[in-house]
């Protein structure tokens, strides 16, 4: 009754750490590669990876219509880097967005050549005070729709928020074995599906 399948978007990037965080919450995980899988599954997660590299597989594998559809249909989706970015309706200095459902403006790999990756303690609404989250090259929300509540920032910069059946956060949630922010997704696919 209360078992949902979370897929993990299989094109690119961090995918074998999602499985493991989803099936850490007990979840059935289901590397996506084809678009008729995305009718098995209850969620979907898009990993961190290189967000123009996922594009590109996405139109050459033909899956945004699917993608498209599969958002309409209400199914919630988690962007996580990279992911975010493929989710938002608008990017900074590009014309178009990827899939571009969720009501956030993102900024491309925001934090720095410098410090192309660290860590950082968040209190992440709703989830977690005392998050461990790992920024890889990572994305910001410059800003968010009306409906979009923010859960996390860092250094004043919004790196997690969620707009209804959307979830999106600018680190890799993934990457410790703090599975609390995935366990918070394979909840919203729950309650979608009863
Ligand atoms: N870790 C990541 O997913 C990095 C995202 C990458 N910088 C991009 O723009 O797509």
């Amino acid at each position: 009754m209360s078992s949902v399948t979370i897929g993990v978007l299989g094109l690119q990037g961090a995918v074998r750490e999602h499985v493991n965080a989803i099936e850490a919450n007990g979840a059935t995980a289901v590397v996506v590669k084809h678009k008729e899988q995305l009718e098995e599954i209850d969620g979907l997660i898009l990993p961190g990876g290189e967000s123009t590299t996922m594009r590109r597989l996405i139109d050459k594998y033909d899956f945004m219509d699917s993608l498209k559809e599969f958002a309409q249909s209400g199914k919630p989706m988690f962007g996580t880097c990279a992911g975010l970015i493929l989710l938002a309706n608008s990017i900074e200095g590009y014309d178009e967005p990827h899939v571009g459902v969720m009501d956030v403006h993102v900024a491309r790999n925001s934090f720095g050549r410098q410090k192309d990756s660290f860590e950082a303690n968040l209190n992440v609404a709703g989830i977690a005070h005392d998050f461990t989250a790992v920024f890889i090259r990572a994305p910001h929300i410059i800003s968010a729709g009306e409906n979009v509540e923010i859960l996390a920032k860092h250094e004043d910069r919004i790196v997690a928020a969620r707009e209804g059946q959307f979830l999106g956060c600018s680190f890799h949630p993934e990457l410790t074995d703090d599975h609390r922010m995935t366990g918070y997704f394979v909840n919203m696919a729950k309650e979608a599906k009863n």
